[in-house]
């Protein structure tokens, strides 16, 4: 009981000490701290059975407990960026406390055990769900939904024999084979749920990182480092199977005018609305950057000048269409370039379509102009 206690402690300290640290990129850790906080000295209240009466001891102790594991099911539904189920909560560990409070009074020991049994049950089986379905493929999801589920067992079967069996059977203080199950299970997996639970969160957190060095945080789309990678596996496949790539460089107009006449959160909603204009107009397998200030940039593998062209229509078009009435018109001007031999660079490509862009600047602006070297052109050899 000691060393159950003392882990449930160290485990609270160190996942809200995680919590501190991670911020709001990894939620659900505190809520976690909170639960293992309320059970680590919970156990102990079960030692007041006996002294006080029944009806008094047998709400409180396990109504801590299903705060407790409450709280922790609500911390996992955080972390997998769940709307938190507040009424299971409430209603979970409330209920089950009055609930407790009344079989306790007409000493109806099987109820006790089939509510405690059903409510901690619901708050495994509602994790269990949500990992399964919102949890991502890797290891660490495996691990707790399995722990999870080696925990919900035993107690669901508790709740069952509660019913229908021998009430020795389910009476952990007179140690039957399921009570000395039952308890050992329960002791362990307080420490390695919570491993199994810090382990999705530090999942957790190296996909939002790595989301972070390669996407820009304005607009969501790539940024420079994240598009440079794509750009490299699209060569690879230009190099083995010859299929074209093509480049859109896309300046918004006269973006310094929105900025300076409807402020700077105005421009900022524009960007964003052109990211998603960008990526709406674009086929799924295109993909769309920002490369800073008001520039994006857009690779179309296995495209020509003239496919990209069509493209670039439908990006005006969307800017166009797709704006609310909250946003200032705006337009924007886009150079076109293509390449057919890979031994061609990123930057050699970025600057031609830079001149076709500037072109379209210099012709007026809400424009596209296609890049007129002959590395755009077909019969530029693909090495
Ligand atoms: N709101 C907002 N503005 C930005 C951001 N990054 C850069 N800018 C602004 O974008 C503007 C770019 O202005 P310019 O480079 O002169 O280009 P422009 O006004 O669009 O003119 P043309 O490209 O010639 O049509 C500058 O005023 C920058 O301050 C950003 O993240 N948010």
């Amino acid at each position: 009981m000691i060393m159950t206690t003392l882990m449930c402690a160290v485990m609270s300290v160190v996942l809200y000490s995680v919590h501190r640290s991670a911020g709001r990129e990894v939620q659900g850790l505190d809520q976690w701290a909170a639960g293992l906080l309320a059970l680590a000295p919970s156990i102990w209240l079960y030692k007041l059975y006996g002294i006080l009466p029944d009806p008094v001891i047998v709400p409180i102790a396990n109504g801590v407990v299903l705060w407790g594991l409450g709280r922790t099911m609500l911390g996992t539904q955080m972390l997998l960026g769940r709307r938190p189920s507040w009424l299971l909560f409430h209603a979970g560990w409330a209920g089950g406390a009055s609930l407790l409070c009344w079989f306790a009074a007409i000493s109806s020991f099987p109820l006790r055990i089939a509510v405690f049994s059903v409510v901690a049950f619901s708050f495994y089986a509602v994790q269990i769900v949500a990992v399964l379905r919102y949890g991502a493929r890797h290891f660490s999801s495996y691990f707790f939904t399995g722990l999870l589920a080696l925990q919900a067992l035993p107690v669901l079967a508790r709740g069952v024999m509660a019913l229908t069996a021998d009430l020795s059977t389910v009476d952990l203080q007179r140690g039957s084979a399921l009570a000395t199950v039952y308890l050992a299970v329960a002791n362990m997996m307080s420490l390695l749920l919570a491993v199994g639970f810090l382990m999705m969160a530090m999942r957790r957190l190296q996909t939002v990182l790595e989301r972070r060095s390669t996407h820009d945080p304005l607009t969501n789309v790539l940024n420079r480092r994240g598009f440079g990678a794509c750009y490299d596996a699209q060569l690879a496949l230009l190099r083995r199977e010859g299929r074209p790539l093509a480049l859109m460089h896309i300046d918004l107009d006269h973006f310094k005018k929105i900025n300076d006449r409807y402020g700077h959160s105005t421009g900022d909603q524009v960007l964003v609305h052109a990211a998603g204009a960008i990526r709406y107009a674009v086929r799924e397998c295109d993909y769309v950057a920002r490369f800073g200030g008001e520039e994006f940039v857009v690779l179309l593998p296995d495209s020509t000048l003239k496919a990209a062209a069509g493209a670039a229509e439908r990006i005006q078009n969307m800017l166009r269409e797709l704006r609310g009435a909250h946003l200032p018109a705006y337009t924007a001007s886009i150079g076109i370039a293509c390449q057919y031999s890979s031994h061609e660079s990123l930057d050699n490509l970025l600057a031609r379509a830079d001149v076709a862009l500037y072109r379209a600047k210099a012709n007026g602006r809400n424009r596209v102009e296609l890049d007129d070297d002959p590395c755009s052109m077909e019969w530029c050899s693909v090495a």
